[in-house]
């Protein structure tokens, strides 16, 4: 073995058997008997047929026998990447869809947020959702948490600690007419967003980074947004917020913004889309907002159970792949009632087939396609394909170990398929009982460490 071609880190882990990931070139690669290394930084040394063992643990420095060999039921998947979920949110999901957006909003989601202002109720939510997100697999979460720093700042704390890969917003708001309290003026927005960024990063938190996050247009001053803009310019920082996501909606930023010439306009105006952007929705998009979002490198992500759950609109995804717009999936919990990616991907597909209803010409989403929407698709979206998506050497091993056949699992397994069809059935069929574990940089994060006092933590609001 030539030099240049010496690990530079100790092998921690070896796993062999069926690999399933996606690929720019193809939605699904499927690599059998295969084996895949970790080393101590959690990153992924080689992925390499079976019959390489023996040079492999010559080459890499490990013995062959404490190589973990996967079940006939069993394969790996990366983990699940939610572009676009509502932390506090998941404290009424399941609940409270019989409005529009707007009204929704008033009625529900801001009293309900500005409850946030309670550290103990925000640890205990944030504590359950972070978990409930892991447990289905979601290894990476783009979250919203509210307009208070504290709580933002836990959110994070709590991510850290249970070793999920975050990114994670204060949320920024100086206009709300109908809940007078539920929102700051524009010198706390700003001020709060900076103390939310430096604290953040003072943690050194080595997966959780902070986004910007204006709520949407409506909920921001154009002050406001030109400040944001020019933070997350300074210091090189993602951004998130909504877009076109409602009929009532376009028509209300067209009266706000009457200089804009479009919704996407109003977000470029103020230097909010960059390379670093996440879009939620998009369902209004003409195609030369879609050309912007090309240009300047923005994503959308696409929330098909919230779209539906609030009778907002349909994303034509198709439309979307065609414009080269980046896109991944996201649950928007709670206008999403679930908080699985696996629902996502579900809804995404029912979605695809209700534009192929209307028009038998529409070309529809293949489950291929989608499974890499949620995967590769929503870590290019956030912008962190060079570190997780897929199990290309180099990047960071974030991966579910899947058994189809888990006893007292949702799925039966009537006869012996292969892992194309093994893969659907869990996409389909599977829920959290089929993810034995799942792993974010290397690092096995569920079932979770006892070390993390669970029970105290969930039950009483105490902990760490
Ligand atoms: N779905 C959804 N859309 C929004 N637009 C502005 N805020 C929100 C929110 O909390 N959820
Ligand atoms: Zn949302």
């Amino acid at each position: 073995m030539a030099n240049s071609d010496r690990p530079n880190a100790d092998i921690s882990h070896v796993y062999r058997g069926t690999f399933i990931h996606s690929t720019q070139q193809t939605a699904l690669q499927i690599l059998e008997d295969q084996l895949l290394g970790v080393d101590t930084h959690g990153k992924i040394a080689f992925i390499e047929k079976g019959a390489e063992l023996n040079r492999l643990s010559q080459s890499f420095g490990f013995s062959p026998s404490a190589v973990t060999q996967l079940a006939q039921h069993e394969f790996f998947m990366p983990g699940l990447v939610d572009t676009h979920i509502h932390a506090p949110q998941y404290s009424y999901a399941g609940t409270a869809l019989d409005m529009p957006l707007l009204q929704w909003l008033n009625a529900y989601t801001f009293p309900v947020e500005s409850r946030f202002k309670d550290l103990e109720f925000a640890r205990r939510v944030y504590t359950q959702v972070v978990q409930r997100t892991l447990r289905n697999g979601t290894t990476t979460a783009c979250y919203f948490a509210t307009i208070h720093t504290d709580a933002s700042l836990l959110l994070g704390q709590i991510a850290n600690d249970f070793g999920q890969r975050a990114l994670v917003g204060k949320v920024c708001m100086d206009r709300n007419n109908c809940v007078k309290h539920y929102k700051e003026t524009n010198q706390e927005s700003q001020e709060e967003t900076c103390r939310f960024i430096a604290e953040l990063l003072n943690k050194k938190y080595p997966l959780v980074r902070p986004v910007v996050t204006p709520r949407f247009a409506p909920s921001c001053t154009g002050a406001l947004l030109g400040q944001l803009g020019a933070i997350a310019k300074n210091n090189n920082l993602h951004i998130q917020s909504h877009i076109s996501e409602n009929a009532e909606e376009v028509k209300l930023v067209k009266e706000l913004f009457p200089e804009s010439e479009s919704y996407t306009d109003v977000y470029h105006k103020y230097n909010l889309l960059t390379d670093k952007t996440v879009m939620a929705h998009g369902c209004y998009l003409s195609d030369a907002e879609l050309a912007l979002f090309r240009e300047t490198g923005a994503a959308l992500s696409h929330c098909p159970n919230s779209n539906i759950s609030l009778c907002s609109g349909m994303l034509d995804v198709r439309n979307v792949l065609k414009h080269k717009v980046k896109l991944g999936l996201g649950t928007d919990v709670a206008g999403g009632y679930s908080a699985s990616m696996l629902d996502a991907v579900r809804r995404a597909l029912d979605t695809s087939k209700v534009l192929t209803i209307q028009d038998p010409d529409y070309q529809t989403l293949t489950f291929e396609e989608v499974f890499r929407l949620a995967t590769l698709g929503g870590s290019h979206a956030l912008s962190l394909d060079d570190q997780t998506g897929n199990f290309e050497v180099g990047k960071d091993f974030d991966a579910l170990r899947v058994n189809v056949a888990a006893a007292d699992g949702p799925i039966d397994m009537i006869q012996c398929e292969g892992p194309k069809v093994i893969l659907e059935k869990f996409l389909n069929l599977g829920d959290d009982r089929n993810i034995a574990e799942v792993f974010v940089a290397g690092r096995k994060v569920v079932p979770f460490s006892p070390s993390l006092n669970i029970a105290s933590m969930s039950v009483s609001g105490a902990g760490s």
